[in-house]
């Protein structure tokens, strides 16, 4: 008999997660506490609770500029090597909690550097806190493997050093790159330089794409950049017509997005505080989904978006109806997509996945 799909039994089912950012997935908790430490006075309330539920508030805003501005908070009290390494391990501990198997979380090291730590630091604070989190995750009986995205913020104009840097370590645990950011006024090819380098070098990244611009971004992205997957790319929503009839007609770059197999890291609840969607069930995502896209399911950030993957899943199964055989879907789709060698991606898909949800299925 299937396993009927409540929150508390996707819970326990395995998952991926390919698009999780540090700085936005801390406990309400660990900000007071560590504000607390570095001295870091900016904080609206010092009350774990309120402060959780001021986050989601003022990321609710509609605007990718204005979500972006809560970051200043959990970026202020990530100023020490000490808060890294807390951050790093309790995220690995909290995605394990919720199920999660293989999770690439990201952050953009050029914003902790305010108190004097270097990029290689602040990368081996990280790192170290991962494999921390990984142990006590281990202990607790769950096991979770983490891999590294460093961002380059847009507006910065540091992606080459920060491309560079995950280079360095990608035989540490740093998988991929990404360019994160205010995406209006900020086209990927502003950082073109670097991911020539990235390419020249073998290496995988993704691109912020298609969430508070359109098209165009999705473009360069894709055609100029080389991105392998795109984050968010709600907007190739763009390149789609449904007629009144129902039926489909892709355009170009829509049919070169799923043609390809290009994974979309799409996070429904942050598009809604953005305003890139405006409820779950009219999330493109539905669509993008039958139309049989390369679509993965994300958190973006628990803390400002108040989700974990089990609860995005939740309300995709709430909006669309989705079986077991869905989130399946969206899971061995992430694990194809991601960053790991082919036959790790295989190992867990036929050790971990697959036989996860077949117990489910019954
Ligand atoms: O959805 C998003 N779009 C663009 N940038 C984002 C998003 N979420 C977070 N960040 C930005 O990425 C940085 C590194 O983790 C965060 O500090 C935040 O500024
Ligand atoms: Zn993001």
């Amino acid at each position: 008999m299937s396993t009927p799909v409540t929150l508390e039994n996707i819970r326990s089912a395995p998952k991926v997660l390919l698009h999780d950012h540090l700085d936005g997935g801390l406990r309400p908790g660990t900000v007071v506490d560590l504000a607390r430490e570095v001295g870091y006075t900016g904080l609206p309330t010092t009350d774990a609770a309120e402060l959780g539920a001021w986050f989601a508030a003022a990321a609710d805003s509609g605007s990718l500029v204005r979500y972006l501005e809560t970051f200043a908070h959990t970026v202020g009290v990530m100023q020490t090597r000490e808060a890294l390494v807390r951050v790093a391990a309790e995220a690995a501990e909290d995605l394990a909690a919720d199920g999660v198997v293989y999770a690439e979380v990201r952050y953009a090291p050029e914003l902790f550097v305010e108190r004097g730590m270097g990029l290689d630091e602040i990368v081996e604070a990280v790192q170290e806190g991962f494999r921390e989190g990984e142990r006590r995750a281990a202990e607790a009986g769950r096991r979770i493997r983490i891999g590294t995205l460093l961002c380059g913020m847009r507006q910065n104009d540091r992606a080459w050093e920060i491309a560079n840097l995950a280079v360095r370590y990608r035989d540490a645990g740093v998988v991929g790159f990404d360019i994160a950011g205010p995406e209006a006024g900020f086209p990927p090819t502003r950082n073109l330089d670097a991911f020539e380098y990235l390419r020249r070098e073998n290496a995988h990244f993704t691109i912020h794409a298609g969430e508070a611009f359109g098209l165009p971004s999705i473009w360069e992205a894709i055609q100029h950049c080389g991105a392998e997957r795109l984050g968010h790319g709600v907007r190739i929503m763009d390149d789609i017509e449904v007629d009144q009839d129902g039926r489909v007609r892709l355009g170009r770059l829509a049919h070169y997005v799923r043609d390809r197999r290009i994974p979309l890291e799409m996070c429904p609840t942050s598009n809604l505080q953005t305003g890139a969607a405006s409820s779950v069930a009219e999330h493109p995502i539905g669509l993008l989904a039958r139309l049989r896209f390369r679509v993965t399911v994300n958190t973006d950030n628990r803390l400002m978006s108040h989700c974990t993957l089990s609860s995005e899943f939740a309300a995709l199964v709430d909006a669309f109806g989705y079986g077991w055989g869905d989130i399946q879907w969206f899971t061995v789709n992430a694990m194809k997509s991601s960053f790991l060698g082919f036959d790790e991606r295989l190992q867990l898909i036929n050790d971990v996945i697959k036989p996860g949800y077949a117990a489910l299925m019954g």
